[in-house]
């Protein structure tokens, strides 16, 4: 039944320095295209460096550096010559704390929108509509767009960012822990929305919750200490893990 995946990031001999403190070493990886790639491993073991590595992210801060190679479609989005404002457009974030921006429900998502294209008024009707339906928000919040995006609840307010990273149309979302911050029913509905938002986009989420993991990932990769120590399908990961130190982390000896 499986069809061989295709590869959407491929990370080759990636290495991550905060100054001179190697916080990723030697990480290889293929992450497939259109599919749930789950992030887990101990507090500290790397995997939102690493997460951040695929937007950027990390460029904004001084004496951090990645070292390698990351392929998106084939490109090498480490080059020097790497447009980061394209690539933000092509991979966007999600972050553990929702993260609203202080403005309406209709600005927040039509702010990133505008930073890449110009749209008329019914056009960027239409594709804020879309983004908050593909949130599974629409519903709650259509009679009140013009009221702060800060005044929705924390799961809402989560939604309210998915729907502004999808309404830039990228190819690759990434979720930091994008529940933890949420009560159980805001974090299922969350999860609802993974499963549905995977059929367009290829998502990368980094969880500290295993059954989360099992519940929403096709993939999963455990790390430990900088090190990529297992990836495999989530199922084969879960019940039959390759390393020692997978089966300690996933069955409670350590973490
Ligand atoms: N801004 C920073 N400056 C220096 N070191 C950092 C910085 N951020 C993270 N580190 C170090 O890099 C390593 C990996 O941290 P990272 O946050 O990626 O781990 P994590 O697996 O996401 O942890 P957690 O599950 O606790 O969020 C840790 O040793 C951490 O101390």
């Amino acid at each position: 039944m499986s069809e061989p995946q295709k590869t959407k990031i491929s990370v080759r001999h990636l290495d991550f320095f905060y100054g001179s403190n190697k916080a990723l070493i030697d990480i290889n990886l293929e992450i497939p295209e259109n599919q749930v790639t789950a992030f887990i491993g101990p507090s500290g073991c790397g995997k939102s460096t690493l997460l951040r590595v695929f937007n950027r992210m990390y460029s904004l801060y001084p004496g951090q550096r990645a070292t390698g190679e990351v392929l998106l479609d084939g490109e090498n989005i480490l080059a020097p010559g790497m447009d980061v404002n394209m690539l933000r457009a092509k991979i966007g974030m999600v972050f553990q704390k929702p993260t609203p921006f202080p403005m309406s429900i209709y600005d927040n998502i039509a702010f990133g929108i505008k930073l890449y294209e110009k749209l008329r008024k019914v056009e960027m009707d239409e594709r804020v509509e879309q983004a908050l339906r593909q949130a599974a928000l629409w519903e709650e919040v259509k009679d009140k767009l013009k009221t702060s995006g800060l005044g929705l609840s924390g799961g809402q307010q989560q939604r309210l960012c998915i729907a502004r990273a999808v309404a830039v149309k990228p190819e690759v979302i990434l979720l930091d822990e994008p529940t933890s911050a949420l009560d159980p029913i805001a974090t299922l509905k969350i999860e609802e929305l993974v499963s549905e938002l995977q059929k367009q986009f290829t998502i990368l989420i980094v969880t500290h919750n295993m059954q989360q993991a099992g519940r929403v990932s096709d993939y999963t990769a455990f790390m430990y200490m900088g090190e990529m120590v297992e990836f495999d399908s989530t199922h084969q990961l879960f019940t039959n893990p390759g390393k020692k130190q997978t089966e300690d982390y996933i069955t409670g000896r350590y973490g």
